[in-house]
């Protein structure tokens, strides 16, 4: 199947500053495709690109085999910042005002449902809360019905109810087949919603593939955490375990035999705490820095 999205050894460079180092990657029809990275890997400047927004130094993107025009607007859907958003004008005033953009425009009846506009309709856009901006915003990503829409950190800023609110969002939106291109440095964000994902950092992409595909391949084990104060010191530097926030953390390839050889220790396990790898373990491990730092 022909990929509805392809980027073909993308370069963006600013004087000796490579934003973007030559990345390639391919996004199926009917995916959440995910961009991670830290502040300044090269996130933004991609996904510009691929909307047409900015010109690439060199390299390709082909929207349905072909390469992107400008005219790429009319069929995709761009989730763009809370400053888009006129003030004076009701949600309901802005979903008509953006619906005579285009040439086809979605009822609006369609997008209150699938963005849950309808208890704030008649609303200034002034007093919408974060979660809400974001609803309205997400509804003119989908106004003109595109095929694909582009979200550059949604939820950035929003509190962690709101956060899930909009991936439930995303969710329906995804069942309606549409292809979504998502930016993130939220890890979770990604793990729930992503079925690919692309890691970026410097402007090269470092790994990708499908989360958990990419979990199991870097990660074979689980981490175990104690309270420091109940594990023996010795044990603790006979197998070099890291002391972290008051916690001893066990990287474990076996948890059964952890367990019992922490039980032959007498070490006393009420506390303890059992975690799998996720996205940030990974992007720690593939870069040595952490997405926050
Ligand atoms: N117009 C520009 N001129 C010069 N440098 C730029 C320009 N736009 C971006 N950059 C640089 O390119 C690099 C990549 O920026 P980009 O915004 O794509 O990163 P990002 O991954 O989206 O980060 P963030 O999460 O902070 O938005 C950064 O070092 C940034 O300073």
């Amino acid at each position: 199947m022909q990929p509805i999205l392809e980027v073909k050894n993308l370069v963006k460079q600013y004087r000796e500053l490579f934003a973007v180092n030559d990345v390639s990657f391919a996004i199926e029809a009917g995916q959440c495709f995910g961009l991670l990275g830290p502040n300044g890997a090269g996130k933004t400047t991609t996904i510009e690109i691929m909307e047409g927004i900015i010109k690439a130094s060199s390299g390709q993107v082909l929207y349905q085999g072909k390469p992107v025009t400008s005219a790429i607007a009319q069929q995709i859907g761009i989730q763009f910042q809370h400053t888009a958003l006129q003030d004076f004008l009701t949600v309901k005033e802005t979903l008509d005002l953006f619906s005579s953009f285009y040439q086809h425009s979605l009822p609006h009846e369609k997008l209150i449902d699938l963005c849950d506009l309808s208890e704030f309709l008649n609303r200034d856009n002034r007093l919408l809360s974060g979660g809400q901006r974001q609803r309205l915003l997400l509804a003119l990503a989908l106004i003109n019905d595109p095929e694909v829409v582009f979200l550059d950190e949604p939820t950035t800023g929003l509190d962690p109810q709101a956060r899930r609110n909009f991936w439930q969002l995303i969710q329906n939106i995804k069942a309606q087949n549409k292809t979504i291109v998502l930016t993130t440095h939220y890890m979770d964000e990604a793990e729930q919603l992503c079925d690919q994902v692309v890691v970026m950092d410097h402007g090269k992409i470092i790994e990708q593939g499908p989360p958990n595909d990419l979990l199991t391949k870097h990660f074979g084990h689980v981490f175990v955490y104690l309270p420091t104060e109940q594990v023996p010191s010795e044990l603790v530097s006979e197998h070099s375990w890291q002391i972290n926030n008051g916690k001893v953390e066990i990287v474990s390839e076996n948890v059964e035999s952890t367990l019992s050889m922490l039980i032959a220790k007498q070490v006393p396990l009420e506390q303890l705490q059992v975690k799998s790898a996720n996205l940030d373990d990974l992007f720690l491990k593939l870069t040595g820095h952490s997405l926050r730092e």
